[in-house]
């Protein structure tokens, strides 16, 4: 077992992500040209819906959840971002990851704006049938202010394909719309798309490559730690592991395998349970998440949960990149250690990018009735994630600024330039 000095989550030298997010945007102002007036707007959710989710469990008891839908900015189109299921989810978190979601999208210049939702709840803890009953009130809460010309929610941690089939079956009943464009994520056999299940691993890993390129660190050999390995980290270390890296280290919740030789991938993820049970992982060491984030490698992605990175490890990390596949796993004073170290952060807003760039194409099939093949989603979302990746590497050359600023700078531009067009406000 390899170990590290343990931390937490969030430290309190580290800020909540909401204040971090406005702050940022006050630090953009003077990057771009833009109206101070248009930022502080843009420091506020338009709207956060709060619902309670009474749900029959099996064993007859109800349990009441609570569930948040925050929506930000919809100067460039529908709101649009995931529904998580996780422990603790505040109307904040939400708040925050819906403020991302509005500079993601248009950094990938998709005409969406930004939301985000979640249920506080332990999905671990649920059955399938007990998932389904609070899927299915969640989404009947959540009527009046989602579809498909309004807010769009698709896939994150703790959700998947099925909690989409069954939003998207409670919407049609609803209002009678079969189109189902009113998710995306959806399995590809009711509307879904084949591809948007590993698009966001696929842009980590195309983006890691990029970055690693750009530093010099060639993709062949390149040593790679992966903090989670479901849908984000899973589909990373499957790509970079068949491009030529060496993924020597992946984690769940429980903790992390580490072969300095390179884990078997392929193998890890044909199988089931914790992944130091998995039989793939009978030659590797067992470590922590924490060791994990500390791992001298060439590249550290996080992709499971926020705020891993803080203040208390930020000095320890060996990794000469990080890239992040989760949203906001680097905190403000992370971030700030790590650059002072010269440790380059690439943000979770260009590096996860893929998920909600392929449900543009999704809701592109479900809005006009043509189907997209793999070939043709992959070869798009490479083509759009590499112009991003170049929009990003060009503002931080012009800027001279870190990758995080570099990436917001161009997004804020181009929300603020929506907002200036249609003259709305102030
Ligand atoms: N899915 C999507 O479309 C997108 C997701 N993201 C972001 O990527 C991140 C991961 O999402 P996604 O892959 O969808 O989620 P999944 O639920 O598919 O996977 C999460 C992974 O993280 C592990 N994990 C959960 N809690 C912890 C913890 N406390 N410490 C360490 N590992 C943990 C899980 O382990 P276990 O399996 O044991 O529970 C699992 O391996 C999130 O930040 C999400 O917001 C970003 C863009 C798109
Ligand atoms: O696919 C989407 O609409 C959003 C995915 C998401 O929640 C994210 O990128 O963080």
């Amino acid at each position: 077992m390899i170990s590290a000095n343990a931390t937490t989550a969030e430290t309190a030298a580290d800020e909540p992500a909401v204040e971090t997010a406005k702050r940022r945007l006050d630090r953009l102002a003077d990057l771009v040209d833009v109206s101070d007036e248009y930022v502080e707007r843009l420091k506020y959710p338009s709207q956060v819906h709060r619902v309670s989710i009474p749900v029959r469990l099996d064993d007859g008891d109800i349990e009441v959840f609570e569930g948040f839908r925050a929506q930000h900015d919809n100067v460039r189109g529908p709101y649009k971002g995931g529904i998580r299921y996780a422990p603790g989810v505040t109307a904040d978190e939400c708040v925050s990851l819906a403020m991302a979601m509005t500079w993601k999208c248009a950094l990938l210049d998709l005409p969406f704006g930004g939301a985000k939702g979640g249920v506080a709840v332990d999905p671990r803890s649920l059955s399938t049938e007990e998932k389904r009953r609070l899927t299915r009130r969640f989404a009947e809460e959540m009527r009046s202010f989602v579809g498909p010309q309004t807010d769009i929610p698709a896939p994150d941690m703790g959700t998947d394909a099925q909690t989409m089939a069954w939003i998207a079956d409670v919407y049609k009943m609803q209002t009678g719309d079969g189109t189902r464009g009113v998710v995306t994520g959806k399995p590809p056999r009711v509307g879904g798309l084949a591809g948007r299940e590993e698009a966001p691993g696929r842009s980590t890993a195309l983006v890691a490559r990029e970055a690693a390129n750009y530093y010099d660190l060639p993709i062949d050999g390149l040593t790679v730690a992966i903090q989670g390995f479901g849908s984000v980290g899973g589909h990373a270390a499957r790509l970079l592991d068949e491009w030529g890296a060496r993924v020597v280290a992946v984690s769940d919740i429980d903790g992390g395998v580490f072969d300095e030789n390179g884990l078997d991938i392929d193998a890890l993820s044909a199988g089931t349970g914790p992944l130091s049970d998995r039989d793939a992982a009978a030659e590797a060491d067992e470590l922590t998440n924490d060791a994990l984030l500390e791992l001298d490698v060439d590249v550290l992605i996080p992709a499971a949960v926020g705020g891993v990175l803080t203040a208390d490890n930020a000095p320890n990390v060996e990794a000469s990149l990080v890239v992040e596949g989760a949203n906001e796993p680097t905190t403000a004073e992370a971030d700030a250690v790590l650059a002072e170290r010269g440790v380059p952060v690439i943000p979770d807003i260009l590096a996860n990018a893929g998920g909600v760039t392929a449900s543009y194409f999704e809701w592109l099939q479900n809005t006009n009735g043509r189907s997209w093949t793999h070939d043709e989603v992959r070869d798009e979302l490479d083509e759009r994630m590499l112009a991003a990746w170049e929009a990003v590497r060009e503002s931080r050359e012009a800027r001279d600024v870190p990758w995080r600023d570099a990436a917001y700078a161009v997004a804020l531009e181009r929300v603020a330039e929506s907002h200036e067009t249609l003259g709305i406000w102030p």
